[in-house]
């Protein structure tokens, strides 16, 4: 850092604001149109006659994008800089979006949502290196939360939109335009981060840009045995929770009957739930630790979920936002979210109580790659034992293997994250580890 910057005051609580509520709006568009599939997958399968698989598949691609990007996307930021990657990856989002909505044809879509993972994933890395900058030292985990959160509310509109923008559900493609918007949101918010930042450069000391999550291979063979259990945790908790997100609105649909409003509304719920637990179990975990235990407790209380949605009666309606939505539905939707909220609060930061904070970009850019390797694989599997087992609105038993296979990914949670709980209270084994010292750097995924 050089010596004028030093003598420079930090950004005014106004400026830093800003720039939580630029890089938030950025990842709120983000969210949205990584999950505007789910409520057209029905659409795609009855208008252009794709099968599960291949559905399954236009899931999966995201994750092939990202996995790509994840190799190269820390570079990019160290060289150009946060205002210009942020603005980059926006773009390349927006660009995946118009290319999966403007064609019927399977390779182009496929291809809209490979680039639309090249964008995201680095995306997600930028702003959390923007905010490591302007929050450092002041109130970093309450403006991660709020990013989250907001990120959650992308996630939350995308199934809402089955409600507020009904009319365009008339076809596959109006949906995919619509998310179209919201990327030229995420757009328009990193422009706007570029003018902050640039108003601010000079007047502020904005630091040195920080570490950005990049992966230098080397570094694998440090970590112990603990970060690889968080790491398998990681991997095989967000394979379950991310597919079953995507895939449930249709699984709603068909299997319980529900309107398309409905299935979104009740999709919703899981989000809503974590947008308001997220911040809370932040809190709470914070002030008592016990990562490992919160783990467990949020794998346990998953374990059940998936069988009960296939096998317990629905429940009676309630009126939830104008859409009437099964009871039991909409418990084991509140459940998960809070099963959402609590487990990524547990998991995230104990990898900075694990690693050394040397290689904690390392360590973060290799569980996000692990993450999407996982994740990219059980939405085929799924879709698969979907065709095979020809489920349908009139055979809704052919769900049930997936949802066994969901249950079986829980349990395999289960014992990473009992696994970790047994470590808790054991010695750090490699040197440089900092027990429950708060790092300074945090991610949110
Ligand atoms: N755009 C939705 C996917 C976000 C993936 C990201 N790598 C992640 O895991 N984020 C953490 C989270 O809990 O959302």
């Amino acid at each position: 850092m050089n010596p004028t910057h030093q003598a420079l005051p930090r950004p005014t609580p106004l400026h830093r604001w800003l720039v939580l509520l630029f890089v938030s709006l950025a990842m709120f568009g983000n969210y949205y149109v990584y999950d505007s599939l789910g409520p057209v997958i029905d659409l795609l399968q009855s208008d252009l006659g794709f099968s599960n698989q291949q559905t399954g598949f236009l899931i999966s691609i995201y994750n092939l994008g990202a996995i790509a990007a994840l190799l190269i996307g820390g570079i990019i930021i160290d060289r150009y800089g946060t205002k210009r990657a942020l603005l980059l990856f926006a773009s390349i989002c927006l660009l995946g979006a118009i290319i999966t909505a403007i064609s019927p044809r399977y390779e182009i879509i496929a291809s809209g949502r490979l680039l639309l993972g090249l964008g995201s994933e680095p995306l997600i890395v930028a702003a959390t290196t923007v905010l490591a900058k302007w929050f450092k030292g002041k109130e970093l985990s309450f403006a991660f939360g709020i990013n989250l959160s907001l990120s959650r509310l992308g996630s939350a509109s995308a199934d809402w939109s089955t409600n507020f923008a009904s009319p365009l559900y008339s076809n596959w493609q109006d949906p995919l335009w619509l998310a179209t918007a919201f990327a030229g949101i995420s757009v328009t918010a990193a422009m706007l981060y570029w003018l902050q930042e640039k108003r601010c450069e000079g007047r502020f000391d904005l630091g040195a840009t920080g570490q950005t999550d990049k992966l230098k291979f080397k570094e694998l063979f440090f970590f112990g045995q603990r970060y690889w259990f968080i790491v398998a945790l990681c991997v095989v908790f967000y394979s379950t929770i991310f597919p079953f997100r995507t895939f449930a609105i249709m699984y709603f649909q068909e299997a319980h009957g529900l309107a398309r409003e409905a299935a979104g509304m009740l999709n919703s719920m899981m989000m809503v739930s974590a947008i308001i637990a997220t911040p809370l179990f932040g809190l709470l975990i914070d002030k008592v630790g016990r990562r490992g235990l919160f783990m467990t407790v949020g794998c346990l209380m998953m374990l059940p979920l998936f069988l009960a949605v296939t096998y317990l009666p629905a429940g009676a309606p309630v009126m939830v936002f104008g859409s009437s939505i099964p009871l039991t539905l909409l418990l084991v939707m509140l459940l998960l979210g809070c099963v959402f909220s609590l487990v990524p609060a547990a998991m995230w930061p104990s990898v900075a109580y694990t690693v050394d904070q040397r290689r904690l970009g390392t360590a973060y850019a290799t569980m996000t790659l692990c993450q999407q390797i996982g994740w990219s694989i059980v939405p085929p599997v799924i879709g698969y034992l979907n065709d095979l087992n020809q489920a349908s609105a009139d055979n809704v038993a052919g769900y049930a293997p997936g949802m066994w296979f969901y249950t079986g990914l829980a349990v395999t949670g289960l014992v990473f994250a009992l696994l970790l709980w047994r470590h808790e209270n054991k010695p750090m084994a490699t040197p440089g580890h900092h027990q429950e010292t708060a790092a300074e750097h945090q991610h949110p995924g």
